[in-house]
């Protein structure tokens, strides 16, 4: 089975050809994929599909975008399980599409769980993506705690949900000791599908964030993440759509553009190498899987 690596500002990923719908992508296997010592290691599985091989895909009976949609991007969390949407992912996946000869540069539009997104992939250099609109919360309306203290966090949904708690009496540096070893504590009500905990300091220009993924842990970057804390910084300073937002990550700087009809996001993607699993560990980790029942 072959495979590409890739990375947008540090989050990385297992690219899976699989066009037809053949492969089966199982949770063990995702786990075992990302697995940083035992498998190839990633934060998460993009699996690389063409929209008609996916049943069940939400739009894609032939209306709206999601009609013109060519390909899916199954993405999958390093613990097996599925979000709607990876913004960092989609950057990658728009330029593993044209790499591989399988889409020219331009504006794709790509089939995700939660709609059809396009990636703006040039021949080279930075790729955009669009990140539908934000659907933003009371600002701190809910009660996060992270390693013992208590944010008041706003509630984004990006097509999948964050929880961006602002630090203020922070500074970069305080930023960078906070532990995210530990899991924050979120409220259910709020967040019934668990959520994404962005923590952040500084103003729309110099908006900083570090963020603990749902079914990763803590991460270099988070594409969905940087839209919902630029949303949130705007909105704290009283901007509103219209603005182009910095934001920086352990793993580099994001460009969030908040325009009136949705969120775009501006960054690097990379693909690093080509790999070919080996048949006695596909095996070994089917193997793994439990019996069906
Ligand atoms: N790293 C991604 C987000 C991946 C999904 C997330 N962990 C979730 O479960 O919602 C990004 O760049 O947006």
């Amino acid at each position: 089975m072959r495979f590409v690596k890739g990375h947008g500002t540090g989050n990385d990923f297992v690219i899976v050809p699989d066009p037809d719908g053949d492969l089966d992508l199982t949770p063990e296997l995702v786990r075992a994929l990302c697995d940083r010592r035992t498998g190839v290691g990633a934060d998460g599985v993009l699996r690389v599909v063409l929209a008609a091989a996916e049943p069940g895909l939400p739009g894609t009976a032939g209306v709206g975008r999601a009609g013109e949609a060519r390909w899916f991007m199954d993405y999958r969390n390093a613990d097996g399980s599925l979000a709607e949407m990876c913004g960092n992912g989609l950057r990658v996946f728009g330029r593993y599409l044209v790499d591989a000869g399988y889409e020219r540069p331009g504006l794709i539009p790509v089939a995700t769980r939660a709609g059809v997104r396009g990636a703006d992939v040039p021949s080279d250099g930075e790729v955009t993506v669009e990140m539908g609109p934000p659907s933003i919360g009371p600002l701190g309306g809910v009660t996060v705690t992270i390693a013992g203290r208590v944010f008041q966090a706003t509630n984004v949904s990006m097509g999948n949900p964050h929880a961006v708690c602002f630090a203020d009496d922070l500074n970069p540096a305080g930023l960078a000791g906070l532990d995210l070893t530990v899991p924050p504590v979120i409220p259910t009500d709020a967040f019934p599908a668990g959520a994404n905990v962005e923590v952040v300091v500084g103003a729309p220009d110099t908006t900083r964030m570090r963020v603990y993924e749902r079914g990763v842990g803590e991460t270099s970057s988070c594409g969905t993440g940087a839209c919902a804390v630029a949303v949130v910084s705007a909105t704290r300073a009283g901007q509103g759509p219209g603005v182009a937002i910095p934001v920086d990550l352990p793993g580099g700087r994001l460009t969030v553009l908040w325009d009136t009809d949705q969120v775009r996001l501006r960054g690097p993607a990379v693909l690093v190498s080509d790999g070919l699993l080996r048949a006695d560990w596909l095996a070994a980790a089917r193997a793994a899987e439990p019996a069906l029942a």
